[in-house]
């Protein structure tokens, strides 16, 4: 699974390569202008004359979909700058194609050995240049497309439970590392078993769709993830939140969905509702972070117990042996101030 630092990629709903973006790095302005007014009716260009523009240009909010790169370059070379682009886990899943008037042998080669994904020698004409980028342009598509589907839940479109694992691990990884408080929220549709009894299964997803999409914007920072996780469950991960900013998010959610004001004649207030189980901890090296979801989840059973549409806050006190792993404990955190990796943890 490639790097999904600030999980953008969710966001990659692409359906044309028209959608793309395309960013040229040439020094040559005549050949930017060139190449730019060539490709232009393919998908958005945009360009750069260093590799330095060109690298913060991909580590944006707006990162390229692929990028075609010349050779010989003042600052950098075009491979140098490949080298780089490969070494980082923001980057190094953007294609790089190299378009130099270089024709030896061995330049191609370096071009591939350093993680491009084709080589155009130039001058090409305007005709192959637009099948050859084409070409790539749909397997890129095509790739984008499967990422999407491979981290959506089918129903909802919101994450599903894989990217939840996968994003859950990293960031707990990442709170016990800074030091930082990380929370959760848990939230399950109130009755919902009788509302596809009542209303049926069609109008039951229907529904698990526009709450999803409702509560999918309260993961506003870019390592938050909203997912759904089970039948009617979500999750929201929060690292670095403290308990008291969870626990208002939680509420809000809450009301979020009443605002929908969807009828349940099935329910007591007579409209749909959550419930919500928030927890939060510090992260440590030798605790499971099941704990943190069990903590939660023991919190939304409470919630529902005292009868829904509300939110219940853990107020666990002591970690269950059953989360806390054996061995060696001691952990590495990098502090803050310190800026340097420090042993700190001994056994508990
Ligand atoms: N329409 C639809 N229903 C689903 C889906 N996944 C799970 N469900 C249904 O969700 C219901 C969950 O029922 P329960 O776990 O008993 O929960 P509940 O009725 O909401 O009860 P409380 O949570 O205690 O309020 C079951 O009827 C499942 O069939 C889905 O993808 N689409």
């Amino acid at each position: 699974m490639s790097d999904l630092f600030s999980y953008n990629i969710l966001d990659n709903d692409v359906e044309h390569i028209s959608e793309l973006q395309i960013l040229i790095v040439d020094d040559e302005s005549s050949d930017l202008s060139y190449y730019s007014a060539i490709l232009s009716g393919l998908c958005t260009i945009s360009f750069a004359t260093d590799s330095a523009t060109a690298m913060s240009m991909c580590v944006s909010d707006n990162p390229p979909d692929l990028i075609l790169c010349d050779v010989l370059m003042p600052d950098q070379t075009g491979f140098e700058f490949c080298q780089e682009l490969k070494s980082q886990p923001f980057t190094k899943d953007i294609p790089v194609i190299f378009l130099s008037s270089l024709n030896a042998l061995e330049d191609k080669l370096e071009g591939f050995s350093t993680g491009g994904i084709d080589y155009i020698v130039k001058p090409v004409p305007q005709g192959e240049i637009v099948q050859r980028i084409t070409t790539h342009l749909n397997i890129i598509l095509e790739r984008k497309k499967l990422e999407f589907y491979s981290y959506r839940d089918a129903v909802t479109k919101v994450a599903n439970r894989r990217i939840y694992e996968y994003v859950f691990t990293k960031e707990w990884q990442n709170c016990i590392r800074y030091e930082e408080m990380f929370s959760l929220i848990m939230l399950d549709i109130d009755k919902f078993k009788s509302y596809n009894t009542f209303y049926g299964h069609v109008a039951g997803d229907e529904v698990l769709m526009l709450v999803a999409q409702q509560l999918e914007q309260f993961g506003r920072r870019s390592n938050d993830l909203f997912a759904r996780i089970g039948g009617e469950e979500f999750v929201l991960l929060l690292p670095t939140c403290q308990s008291e900013g969870a626990s208002q998010i939680a509420q809000r959610m809450i009301e979020a969905v009443n605002m929908l004001s969807i009828p349940h004649s099935e329910s007591p207030s007579k409209f749909l509702t959550i419930s919500a189980g928030v927890a939060t901890m510090l992260p440590e090296a030798n605790i499971e972070q099941g704990c943190l979801f069990n903590f939660a989840d023991n919190a939304l059973f409470k919630a529902k117990q005292k009868g829904g549409n509300q939110i219940c806050v853990s107020d666990h006190t002591r970690i269950p042996k059953s989360f806390i792993t054996n061995g060696h404990v001691a952990r590495e955190r990098r502090t803050k101030q310190q800026g340097s990796t420090q042993r700190v943890g001994q056994r508990r």
